[in-house]
């Protein structure tokens, strides 16, 4: 076969990393659309939300999986095995370390699962944040990442200023199987509406938050329909789970005003999503330990 002639390539991506590595705004970049929640805070990316990168020699189709971490509660042994799962069924997997902090620990303990889990998945070493730190310590940093584990290739990269995005989409995609579009052009993901949506709520109700509330605050969507006789109106019903009445009263705040902020945060992004208005209604609920008990796990879709 002629070098002209290269042939078209399919096939998955999954983005490993420490929380706050930067994932989430490597695969925002990389797809060009909103569809990942990126937040201050870590460990907020819970469902494996796919977006595409169509180019005209492969379609890479990127799977964001949950944070990996130390299995403490049953909801944290569940994502994990999630994350292994996904590890197993992708061609490829970016490992994200940013240029501003030393590898440590954390990184380590991922660079062991992976040697576990994925032996044979090819693994792309990716320096991220390289607009926040210098040439020199980006240089050390790619030479460190040579002593964390053995990489395919190691690549730095700025989502912030789009710098090597397009190169990691390369690289990422040499590692696919040759195959045709695995989904028509156009559809940036396939993941349902209200999924997207209950994250969006999730992301606006967790902003400016500090404490747990992370772990303890999951989002489902009750009810979506255009409404009767106006059908460029959707109205939206969507609950807020929390473990415990304090923080509850978090998420409200004094005379509801936190509550009507994030509402109104999250129509605004929901608005952009559906491309029409919405109106949404918001009710908070205390679902009692909800992290500890399978039935209800499976009920927030876990
Ligand atoms: N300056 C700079 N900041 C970045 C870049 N990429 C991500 N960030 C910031 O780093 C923080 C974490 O980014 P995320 O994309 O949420 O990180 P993540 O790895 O998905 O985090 P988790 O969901 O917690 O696992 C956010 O505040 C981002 O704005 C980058 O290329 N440059």
């Amino acid at each position: 076969m002629s070098s002209s002639e290269a042939a078209h390539r399919s096939g998955f991506a999954c983005f490993v990393g420490r929380p706050n590595a930067g994932k989430s705004t490597l695969m925002n970049g990389l797809i060009g659309s909103k569809v990942a929640i990126t937040s201050d805070k870590p460990q907020t990316t819970r469902h494996a939300i796919r977006g595409i990168v169509d180019r005209t020699d492969a379609q890479l189709i990127i799977v964001d999986t949950p944070g990996l971490h130390r299995p403490r509660t049953l909801l944290g042994q569940r994502l994990n095995d999630l994350v292994h799962e996904t590890w197993s069924e992708v061609d490829v997997i970016g490992f994200c370390v940013p240029a501003d902090q030393k590898i440590g620990p954390g990184d380590r303990y991922i660079a062991e699962q992976l040697a576990k889990v994925a032996k044979r998945t090819p693994v792309i070493g990716i320096v991220t944040k390289t607009d926040v730190v210098g040439k020199q310590r980006v240089a050390e940093q790619l030479l460190a990442m040579q002593e964390l584990m053995e990489f395919t290739e190691i690549i730095p990269v700025s989502a912030v200023e789009q710098f090597q995005v397009d190169e990691l989409a390369g690289v990422l995609s040499a590692q696919l199987p040759e195959g045709p579009q695995l989904y028509p052009g156009g559809e940036l993901t396939d993941e349902p509406e209200s999924t997207l949506i209950a994250e969006l709520i999730r992301e606006a109700a967790l902003e400016g938050v500090r404490d747990e509330l992370p772990h303890s605050l999951a989002v489902t969507i009750e009810e979506m329909a255009p409404r009767e006789g106006k059908e460029d109106l959707v109205d939206i019903y969507a609950v807020l789970h929390v473990e415990r009445q304090s923080q509850k009263a978090i998420v409200i705040g004094r005379g509801g005003e936190r509550l009507r902020e994030v509402g109104s945060q999250a129509r605004e992004h929901i608005q952009k999503l559906l491309g029409s208005k919405i109106y949404l209604d918001l009710h908070v609920k205390v679902s009692k330990d909800w992290q500890q008990d399978p039935k209800q796990l499976r009920r927030l879709g876990f």
